[in-house]
């Protein structure tokens, strides 16, 4: 219900204008707030939010003598029909990581549950070998026609060097799979373990690894989901790196608190000014298109074709959260 309603802007639109465009609508994830699975109360929490997706998770923040309990409760979810309260939402689960040899056990559990998560984020990916195995499960364990979106975290040195190939096993995986790759999240913490650096207030170490992440992303024409902001009281803070991951070309941040949740939601959001400038501007483009002139002048600054394409982005978000 989240995808293809914003079509009849682009359609509006000239033929040379379309051609130029890359469109694709998706389930909206500014913010991803994860719940720990093992957490009925949390769990309840998190479906009365405002929130984009609810990652009800079996991986990081469950201990390990809680997995059962975890799986089992979301499983227990999963076979009631997702219940809406504020407005429709992801409901994802985050399974443990293939090598931990948890993953396939969970993999069983959720996806042969009543109702199909909307979403599986596989945390730790780190070869092509990982994508096509989960593949081959996810292929074998959901029945018919069901299909869910697949995440996938980029959270250690080796991922990030393989990121390429395996966004590309995922994409060619996918078309005869019954799994659609959606995102790619950059996990900053385990990252940071990895490389063995110590994390500071600039997140200069981190860098190289944030930029990556949503390079390769956009490569593939996938959401990009910035890294988790832990000091969760400290919300200034987070709207300032909600800012920054935004300008980045993040479409949206890891969440680990509810009072996260509004900011996180509102900073990944184009405000309707920035939309009123999108439109106007798609608008002139076309009309100065059909004019024969690819450069013109829109509200005091030189438009063409990338500006263009920097427009369609803000619609693009827009449209398909206004009415999540
Ligand atoms: C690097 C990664 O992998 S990040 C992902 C893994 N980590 C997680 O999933 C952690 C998720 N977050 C949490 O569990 C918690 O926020 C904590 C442990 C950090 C702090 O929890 P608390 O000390 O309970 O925080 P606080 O008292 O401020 O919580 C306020 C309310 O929000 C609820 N709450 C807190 N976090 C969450 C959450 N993630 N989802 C839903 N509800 C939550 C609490 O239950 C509490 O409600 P209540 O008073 O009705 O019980
Ligand atoms: O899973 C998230 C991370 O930051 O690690
Ligand atoms: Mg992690």
């Amino acid at each position: 219900m989240f995808f293809l309603k914003s079509l009849n802007h682009v359609n509006k639109l000239s033929n040379s204008i379309k051609n130029v465009i890359s469109v694709r609508y998706y389930r909206p994830r500014r913010a991803l707030m994860y719940v720990p699975g093992d957490s009925s109360r949390k769990l309840t929490k998190a479906f009365n939010l405002d929130v984009d997706c609810i990652a009800m998770d079996c991986e990081d923040g469950v201990a390990m003598n809680k997995k059962d309990e975890a799986r089992e409760t979301i499983r227990n979810i999963l076979n009631h029909e997702k219940v809406i309260v504020k407005r429709d939402f992801d409901r994802a689960v985050r399974v443990n990581c293939i090598g931990s040899g948890l993953c396939e056990e969970d993999l069983k559990a959720l996806l042969t549950a009543k109702f199909l998560p909307d979403t599986v984020l596989l945390p730790k990916v780190e070869s092509v070998e990982h994508i096509q195995w989960f593949a081959e499960k996810v292929n074998a364990l959901i029945k018919g026609n069901g299909n869910v979106d697949f995440v996938i975290f980029i959270e250690n040195p080796i991922g990030l060097i393989n990121s390429h190939q395996i966004c590309r096993a995922a994409v060619d995986l996918a078309q005869t799979g019954k799994f659609t790759p959606s995102s790619i999240v950059f996990g900053s913490d385990d990252f940071c373990a990895a490389l063995g650096a110590t994390r500071s207030e600039d997140g200069v170490e981190l860098l190289y690894a944030r930029q990556k992440t949503v390079l390769i992303a956009k490569a593939f024409n996938l959401q990009a989901i910035d890294r988790v902001h832990i000091e969760f009281k400290d919300l200034i803070g987070l709207r300032k790196y909600c800012e920054q991951g935004a300008r980045m070309g993040y479409t949206g941040k890891q969440v680990i608190h509810p009072d996260q949740v509004p900011i996180v939601q509102e900073a990944f959001l184009p405000s309707k000014t920035q939309f009123e400038w999108a439109t106007g501007l798609l608008t002139a483009f076309n009309e100065y298109q059909k004019k024969g002139a690819g450069a013109f002048v829109y509200k005091g600054a030189m438009i063409d074709k990338p500006t263009m394409k920097q427009a369609q982005n803000i619609v693009d978000v827009y449209e398909s959260t206004k009415n999540a």
